[in-house]
């Protein structure tokens, strides 16, 4: 049962499960890391991902450290509660390698050069005309460039303000074709764009979820900004795996990446400022009506 809080100062986003700097010493969130707060498991959290009551959360406070990491070079997961990095970091570690495999993981290194890095996040931070941060969930700050859904009501039209900005036209060019590079050729038409920003002084984190999968389609791409970080990959059967995301990096989640295992970022692993942009292609259900894709997929092409 969860308890009113009386310390949670009203600017804060989070609620449930959720927490920040803010709402930390709160009543709510210190119930949640008292251990009696009955939480979704990650077997729960997936049987769900496509039903009604879906919520997509399982909570850092129930989830212990990694003790596995995968190889962002060659794919291989070893018991290690040290993060790998590179191969180099694994070659004494043969024994430890597990019959473990975050299939659909792929993460390139150097896709943004550091000006485009700089391009970006000048953009995100005098984002005029485009909306400019709001204040999220889990001491995360965002903007949103796609269209308007409603998830619950399964209805999505067009934002009413149609297009995406300049600074992402090369940003599209580059991820579409490597996405597609990495999957088979398949064209990857980008609709959707979350940009999120997290920070150490916000305690900024995202719980392990796995994205919507009647909006969006399998394939999720990502470009890691300001600093090196970590994702926190869990699966139903109890295993917890951190990838290395190098600054700069694309990453893309998709098979079962994308739907066996559920995807988070501790706040720990935030040192300082750290900017993700998401990029979404639409589910093949969406794809298939086109009347309601195809004036997305328009404005998601139309650069201002
Ligand atoms: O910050 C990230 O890289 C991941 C964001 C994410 O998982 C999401 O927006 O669904
Ligand atoms: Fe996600």
């Amino acid at each position: 049962m969860e308890t009113t809080s009386t310390t949670e100062p009203p600017s804060c986003a989070c609620s449930g499960i959720r927490f920040c700097n803010r709402c930390i010493n709160s009543d709510r969130v210190k119930y949640l890391f008292s251990g009696n707060v009955q939480l979704r498991n990650a077997d729960d959290v997936i049987a769900n991902q496509t039903s009604n009551d879906r919520t997509s959360s399982l909570s850092f406070a129930l989830l212990g450290n990694s003790h596995k990491s995968v190889c962002i070079e060659c794919g291989v997961v070893y018991n290690s509660s040290v993060l790998i990095t590179s191969c180099a970091d694994h070659k004494n570690k043969t024994d430890d390698k597990v019959d473990v495999m975050v299939k659909g993981l792929f993460v390139e290194r150097d896709v943004i050069s550091d000006q485009e890095e700089a391009d970006l996040i000048h953009f995100f931070d005098n984002p005029s005309p485009f909306p400019d941060w709001k204040i999220s969930q889990s001491g995360r700050r965002k903007q949103d460039f796609g269209p308007k859904r409603n998830f619950k009501k399964k209805k999505v039209k067009p934002a009413d303000f149609p297009h995406m900005p300049k600074v992402f036209e090369p940003l599209f060019c580059k991820v579409s074709k490597e996405v597609s590079q990495c999957t088979a050729s398949i064209p990857y038409s980008i609709a959707e764009v979350s940009v999120l920003e997290y920070t150490s002084e916000n305690m900024s984190n995202f719980d392990p979820h796995i994205d919507d999968t009647w909006l969006w389609g399998d394939r999720i791409a990502g470009v890691n900004l300001l600093e090196d970080c970590v994702m926190t990959f869990v699966d139903s059967n109890g295993n917890v795996v951190d990838a290395f995301l190098p600054r700069r990096c694309l990453f893309l989640m998709s098979s079962d990446c994308r739907s066996i295992w559920m995807h988070g970022i501790r706040p720990e692993n935030i040192k300082g400022r750290r900017v993700s942009i998401t990029m979404r292609e639409l589910s093949d259900e969406i794809k298939q009506d086109l009347a309601v894709a195809a004036p997305l997929l328009e404005a998601a092409r139309s650069f201002v």
